[in-house]
């Protein structure tokens, strides 16, 4: 039971934005409802996930504990990722920290222009591994719900589901991404992105997130949109732009169990203190 002031820094990546706590040292006794009243915009904090910065579990400087805005526990958050990244090498005064997340380990590194580079592992595509209710083929599913007639699903230790279309601004993701995210095919929900190419041969990618919906960018859902579409030998593998709501984010993958690198932005808002009675 918390009884005095929590503190907290408020962060975001491209926009995608998180309450962070430092949990190393205290334990956050957090329950989902808590979390849903730090993400509530009007009478919480406001953001799409809280994170917490624990001791390590299987390796790493610290194990990152990630909850969407509705409360739900998940495995990956990309932007966090960096943000917490950014966070613990500027205190230990590192270009490089090893984090622990319940997707394994990942690696992130100072990159040029102030920008963090994350090494978010390899990209799955077995049925098993997103997972998926029964055995399909994850490159070609058809969820009866245009424009997911012929999408591909990719795990980041999360779920995705990756949509081709021909202009990803055109698609009502207000609409479908709700459908989607409670497809059936998706024991565990699923993330819902929609991507087009631009003239430039960059990505263009809106996402209906699990558990938080609309949001100004996703960074695991902008590895999945790569790796999917390479997969779809729809781009070559080789370093791709992926240009989201809050802006571009430059995800690497080679193809096969190669790692996916994730190259982008940190921003840090305000610190404040969150009062115990939000968390009971
Ligand atoms: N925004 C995060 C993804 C959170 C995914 C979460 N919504 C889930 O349920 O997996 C990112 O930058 O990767």
């Amino acid at each position: 039971m918390h009884r005095d002031p929590i503190p907290f820094r408020k962060m975001h990546g491209l926009g995608n934005d998180f309450v962070i706590v430092d949990a190393r040292t205290r334990p956050l006794e957090l329950t989902d409802a808590g979390a849903r009243r730090i993400a509530d915009r009007r009478a919480g904090v406001g953001c799409d996930q809280i994170i917490t910065i624990e001791p390590p579990r299987a390796g790493g400087v610290a194990f990152l504990g990630i909850r969407n805005a509705d409360g739900g526990v998940v495995e990956a958050c990309g932007n966090a990722t960096r943000c917490v990244a950014h966070l613990l090498m500027t205190e230990a005064r590192a270009d490089r920290v090893d984090l622990d997340t319940l997707a394994g380990p990942v690696v992130a590194e100072r990159a040029a222009g102030g920008l963090v580079r994350v090494n978010m592992g390899p990209a799955g595509d077995a049925w098993q591994a997103i997972p998926l209710a029964e055995p399909r083929d994850t490159l070609s599913l058809d969820l009866g719900q245009a424009p997911f007639a012929d999408a591909v699903a990719v795990t980041l230790g999360n779920p995705h589901v990756v949509a081709f279309v021909d202009d990803a601004e055109a698609v009502d993701l207000g609409r479908i991404g709700p459908i989607i995210e409670h497809h059936p095919l998706f024991p565990n929900r699923v993330n819902a992105e929609v991507v087009s190419r631009t003239a430039d041969g960059a990505l263009r990618m809106r996402v209906w997130e699990r558990g938080a919906g609309i949001t100004r960018a996703c960074g695991t859902g902008a590895c999945a949109a790569m790796v999917a579409a390479v997969r779809k030998s729809l781009i070559p593998g080789r370093p791709t732009r992926v240009i989201l709501d809050g802006g571009p984010l430059d995800i690497d993958w080679p193809g096969g169990d190669a790692p996916v690198w994730m190259t982008g932005p940190v921003a840090s808002v305000f610190t404040g203190l969150l009062d115990p009675s939000l968390l009971s």
